[in-house]
């Protein structure tokens, strides 16, 4: 698209590739090979993979970027702004299970307005009565969320609605990130594996980052693991990251209910009649208490 500002003829694209200080950035089909101007750094800006930009442009390789629209979300791992969906991958086992990292994951992208698909990675690994057990966890999730459960060389399925959406993968180490993005584009070859990682390391110096079209989407190259800082959430504000309490919450008594000690709470009795998780709501009263803990830290 192209924009009349100031006699300046401007471009408007959307950064597909980051590598050392080169920004590609894509309009219908052209890339533009472009650089960041001083003034953003003395900002302490600096674009990001997923960013619209204006940017002036002779020709397609000495572009530099004028402007970065605001961001609707931004996360560090994986450096990528204006997520639409994490595709958060979670190993059955190897690293066990824990309900409780996942929910952490689950608030954060909340937080941030990042739809959640859930991947259960290792499903190969489980013995009869585990894959028993973990389906279950899945059905409760599935309720919730759009959930997959996969084996080392699975596919990730996205629905008819997943299109032309900015997406990132998101999880643990040794989740199988880059096992899952592999099956999704062979051509990249990414290194999986805590040993074969750690050999290589430091070879990398520049850090490339990349959107690529897969699916009718973006997915970006990179995986990436961002746990979240509860700090930045309020403790009237978390029970909103937890998109099943909505319809029970409305039926509280007291509006400014935190489902905690309050009467006649409707959060606690599903939780009492089974249609809220268990697990869930555990999680969601420690978050709780590690938001009270640090905000007396942080106080003093
Ligand atoms: N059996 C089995 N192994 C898997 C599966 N997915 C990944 N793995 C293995 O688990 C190990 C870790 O997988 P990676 O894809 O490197 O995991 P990652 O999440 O990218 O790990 P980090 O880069 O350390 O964060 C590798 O040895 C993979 O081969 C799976 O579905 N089944
Ligand atoms: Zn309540």
């Amino acid at each position: 698209m192209k924009i009349e500002r100031q006699g300046d003829l401007l471009l408007r694209g959307q950064i597909r590739q980051s590598l050392s200080g080169y920004y590609d950035v894509a309009i219908e089909g052209v890339t533009y090979r472009t650089r960041a101007r001083g003034n953003f750094r003395k900002k302490g800006e600096a674009p990001l993979v997923g960013d619209w930009v204006e940017f002036k442009a002779e020709n397609q390789n000495e572009g530099y970027i004028l402007k970065i629209e605001q961001r609707k979300n931004e996360l560090v791992r994986p450096p990528v702004a204006n997520i639409d969906y994490a595709i958060v991958v979670t190993a059955c086992k190897e690293p066990k299970f824990s309900s409780n990292l996942l929910d952490r994951q689950l608030v954060m992208l909340e937080k941030n307005g990042i739809k959640p698909l859930l991947f259960f990675s290792k499903a190969d690994l489980l013995t009869a009565e585990e894959t028993m057990r973990m389906e279950q966890v899945i059905a409760a999730y599935q309720k919730i969320y759009d959930c997959q459960l996969g084996a080392l060389d699975s596919d990730v399925v996205l629905t008819e609605k997943v299109q032309q959406k900015v997406i990132v993968v998101m999880g643990q180490t040794g989740a199988g990130k880059s096992t899952l993005l592999n099956n999704l584009k062979p051509e990249l070859a990414l290194e999986t594996g805590e040993v074969s990682k750690a050999l290589s390391r430091g070879k990398h110096t520049t850090r490339k980052v990349t959107l690529l079209p897969i699916k009718n989407n973006l997915i970006a190259d990179t995986p990436g693991f961002s746990s979240f800082d509860l700090l930045e959430i309020k403790k009237e504000e978390l029970a909103r990251y937890f998109p099943e309490f909505q319809n029970f919450a409305i039926g509280c008594k007291f509006r400014s209910c935190i489902h905690l000690n309050e009467p006649d709470c409707k959060v606690k009795e599903a939780v009492m009649n089974g249609e809220i998780q268990t697990s869930r709501y555990e999680n969601y009263q420690q978050f709780q208490e590690e938001i009270s803990k640090q905000k007396i830290k942080y106080r003093k």
